[in-house]
């Protein structure tokens, strides 16, 4: 199988250079593995750029990657649980870098369990994560746009099993398509402000920042992980930073409250005959660490 052509490399622009020059981007999660890149590729393109998460180690990794492409940059320590913690990491990049004019949504936690097995405390850990943290960082990006009579571009960031579900993500899966819902109404509430409200869905992008159980850590693991994509590869990173500035710059000021799918066609290769169904239990057995939760 040959699939589809590999993407152009690392570093080359999809879009005019300077298309963020002077805006402000803030990237929940931006310090590890896709938010790293897409904020990198804010950044190539001129932005200055805010890195939102909890852990110092992250905010390090992801200042150092964005400062390499010689843009600002800076890091603001919150939980997207907290309403109250947004607001004031708003103002902590307000002060140091100015307005944000663009909000990307990509701060998430997961881990694939079967959905008995979730407890209370892990569900409410991954949906208020994804669901609530997009809410209350959206909102809060809303209000202070509205105020300033600034417009600008929200981005959340999705995963094809929004619309599918899947083995091992009732969580995860369930606050992914109140995401792209919520992507919906926040568009058609927002627009009249020059508001846009997008999201971005990715299927297979495994890197070395996610989880043991996401990873294909192994050549032989990834190259057996790349079959299963109709387009025969896993996607890189920097792909996504393409699409997603491209969803937050003027050539797609018409577009809104729409998420798009970057997934090598993966999410729609069901055939009429399929490999033998593999229950979730043996598709993720509990690692040896497991907590026993009998
Ligand atoms: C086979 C190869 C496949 C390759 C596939 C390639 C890539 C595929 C990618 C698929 C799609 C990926 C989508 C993603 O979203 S990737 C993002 C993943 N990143 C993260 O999850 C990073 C951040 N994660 C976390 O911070 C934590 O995992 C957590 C989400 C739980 C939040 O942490 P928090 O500090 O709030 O929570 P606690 O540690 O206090 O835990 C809360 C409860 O959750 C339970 N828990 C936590 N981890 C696990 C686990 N691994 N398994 C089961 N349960 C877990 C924890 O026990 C707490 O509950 P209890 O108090 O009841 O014990
Ligand atoms: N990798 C893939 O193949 C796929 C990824 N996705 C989506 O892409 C996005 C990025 O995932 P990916 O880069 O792979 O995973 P990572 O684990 O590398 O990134 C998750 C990021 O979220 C941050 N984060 C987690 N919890 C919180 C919190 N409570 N408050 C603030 N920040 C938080 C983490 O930073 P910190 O720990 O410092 O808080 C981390 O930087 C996610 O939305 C994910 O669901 C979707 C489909 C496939």
């Amino acid at each position: 199988m040959s699939g589809l052509p590999v993407p152009p490399p690392l570093g080359t622009a999809m879009l005019p250079a300077g298309t963020f020059a002077g805006q402000v981007v803030a990237v929940t999660g931006g310090g590890t593995g896709l938010g790293k890149a897409i904020a990198v590729e804010f950044a190539r393109l001129g932005a200055a750029v805010a890195v939102l998460s909890r852990k110092p180690e992250h905010h390090a990794k992801g200042v150092a990657a964005i400062e390499v492409v010689g843009a600002k940059a800076g890091a603001f320590a919150v939980d997207v649980r907290d309403p109250e913690a947004i607001a004031v990491a708003f103002d902590e990049v307000e002060a140091a870098l100015g307005p944000v004019d663009v909000l990307v949504n990509n701060a998430a936690g997961n881990f694939p369990q079967p959905a008995e097995d979730i407890s209370p405390r892990g569900w409410r850990a991954v949906t208020d994560i994804v669901l609530d943290g997009t809410f209350f960082a959206s909102t809060e990006f809303a209000r202070r746009a509205r105020a300033g009579g600034r417009p600008g571009a929200v981005l959340n960031i999705a995963a094809t099993y929004a619309w599918t579900g899947g083995p091992g993500t009732a969580h995860s899966a369930a606050a992914k398509a109140g995401v792209v819902n919520l992507t919906q109404s926040l568009a058609v509430e927002w627009a009249p402000d020059g508001i846009r409200v997008n999201g971005l869905a990715p299927g297979l992008f495994p890197h070395e920042d996610v989880p043991p159980q996401m990873r294909a850590d192994t050549p032989e693991g990834l190259a057996s992980l790349a079959r299963t994509v109709p387009a025969g590869r896993v996607g890189s990173p920097h792909e996504l930073g393409w699409a997603a500035t491209f969803l937050c710059s003027p050539y797609a000021a018409y577009l809104t409250g729409h998420t798009l799918v970057l997934d090598g066609g993966n999410w729609l290769r069901r055939g009429l005959r399929m490999p033998d169904f593999l229950p979730v239990r043996e598709q993720f057995p509990p690692p040896p660490d497991a907590k026993d939760r009998s």
